[in-house]
């Protein structure tokens, strides 16, 4: 079947809702074109179906499946930026990193040496997982790319900077951790955004603390309100270059039920994107969507924030790319 698709800007952009159904034909990410359908790309969206490092629910392996086909119904243009995403930039889809699910040193390896490959033509990556340990091959490849340990804001439930799980150092819940001990972050400038739920010891907060993370709870959230946050970590980070990692289990279950280790109390979907468009104009370098578990999904309900969530970082990256081309021009 053709794929009639909209162009725009001198991009190729989606397959036309209003020739070809959106329910019909193979699933890309918001269904752009595969990367081998473009000359190049400025941003690719990749997926990791890798979920070997999880401690309780395992299936975010199929993560990344479920969000492209939760993005059919996306549309070209982004009215709470006013921006055409895939006009100001060529999005394209990378599809999957094939990594090894039996060996999880080497599973690592292998995403770090992809995300460097895709980004050797200096366009920026769009992560869906897979579970929270591919964040830390990730942010490897984006400091090296970047030249120096990157600012990260990091939205979960979740602090995952604890130290091992049964001997195991590499986890959903230590990537952070590691990070910090591998002096990939700019530890000046990390923050947590929507953390709550029990932990082990007051320890967990302490050690966090030490390694430089700031905290932005889903309580704050709620108390201090959307604005008053994005001010804080606008201040924190001003314009270093930006990794933003997002652990779907930040929204409440409510709003995304599917994913693998659920916590009561969460920010809401509306939260959530508010606060990434508040982070519009800054020096974005990366991203990642982790922990969509379709097996604990409902109607889409995950796979849809998720693909919004990526929606709205692209459309972020999109429009600094546009910005940065025309001051350079
Ligand atoms: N990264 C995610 N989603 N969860 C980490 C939970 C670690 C634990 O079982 O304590
Ligand atoms: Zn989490
Ligand atoms: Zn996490």
């Amino acid at each position: 079947m053709e794929e009639i698709r909209i162009e725009d800007n001198g991009n190729i952009g989606t397959i036309d809702a209003s020739k070809i159904p959106r329910f019909a034909g193979l699933g890309t990410y918001a269904r752009l074109p595969r990367i081998d359908q473009v000359k190049a790309a400025d941003i690719k969206v990749v997926g990791v179906p890798f979920d070997a490092g999880v401690s309780y629910r395992p299936g975010a392996r199929f993560g990344s499946t479920h969000i492209r086909e939760s993005s059919r119904l996306l549309r070209p243009y982004n009215p709470a930026l006013n921006v055409s995403p895939f006009a100001l930039a060529q999005v394209a889809d990378a599809g999957d990193m094939a990594v090894n699910p039996f060996n999880i040193n080497e599973a690592i390896e292998t995403i770090q040496q992809n995300a460097l490959d895709l980004t050797s033509d200096g366009s920026t990556l769009v992560t869906l997982g897979g579970d929270h340990t591919i964040a830390l091959p990730l942010l490897r490849a984006a400091t090296e790319r970047a030249g120096a340990p990157v600012a990260m804001l990091h939205f979960d439930a979740h602090l995952d900077t604890w130290d091992t799980y049964f001997g195991a150092e590499y986890t959903h819940g230590t990537p952070f951790r590691r990070a910090v001990e591998e002096g990939i972050l700019d530890t000046e400038a990390i923050c947590h955004v929507g953390t709550r739920g029990p932990l082990y010891g007051k320890k967990d907060l302490e050690d966090d603390k030490r390694f430089g993370f700031g905290i932005v709870t889903s309580s704050d959230v709620y108390y201090q309100g959307v604005r008053e946050i994005v001010d804080k970590l606008r201040d924190r980070i001003g314009n270093r270059p930006l990794y933003i990692s997002v652990d779907i289990d930040v929204l409440d279950p409510a709003h995304a039920p599917g994913t693998g280790t659920p916590e009561a109390g969460g920010i809401t979907s509306r939260e959530l994107l508010e606060i990434l468009r508040g982070l519009r104009g800054m020096n974005i370098v990366g991203a990642d969507i982790v922990e969509v578990a379709p097996a604990y999904d409902h109607a889409e309900m995950t796979g849809v924030a998720a693909s919004h969530v990526a929606y709205d970082l692209i459309s972020l990256i999109a429009d600094k790319h546009a910005k940065d081309k025309e001051s350079n021009a």
